[in-house]
């Protein structure tokens, strides 16, 4: 069993409500982020690929468009545009489509955070 992964970046703002740091959440302010998209399987004989990493891009791509240089509160179904809202978002927007979808890791370096999702099920 092996484990691959994608990433890109984007850079985005947003609001937040929050019990803390209340004031300067809600006003309008960005990050940077890393999304990985991870799949999970067993590499194909002949190609030896568990998916073409190429392709993987493609599939990513039409999520890092709809997220960077966006103002994510009003990104369709995001909800508060917290990691956690974001990694779930990317997940359904790639589920379906990437063989072996094993987990959506959305990091933001400058705070050392990182939030993993492995789906719904689990
Ligand atoms: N569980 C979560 N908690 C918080 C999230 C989140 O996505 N999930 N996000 C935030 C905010 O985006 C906030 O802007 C980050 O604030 P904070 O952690 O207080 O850090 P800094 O303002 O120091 O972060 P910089 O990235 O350096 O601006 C809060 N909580
Ligand atoms: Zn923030």
């Amino acid at each position: 069993m092996f484990e691959l992964s994608k990433e890109f970046r984007f850079d985005a703002a947003h609001t937040l409500n929050r019990a803390i740091e209340a004031e300067s959440s809600r006003r309008i302010h960005g990050h940077s982020y890393r999304a990985q998209v991870t799949v999970r399987g067993t590499p194909d004989p002949e190609t030896g690929m568990i998916v073409d990493l190429g392709m993987l891009s493609r599939l990513m791509e039409d999520a890092r468009q709809a997220l960077d240089h966006h103002f994510l509160d009003e990104v369709e179904g995001l909800g508060p545009a917290t990691m956690e809202n974001l990694s779930a978002w990317i997940w359904r927007r790639l589920d379906g489509q990437v063989p072996g979808l094993a987990c959506v890791t959305v990091l933001r370096d400058s705070s050392g955070e990182t939030c993993r999702y492995f789906g719904p099920a689990a």
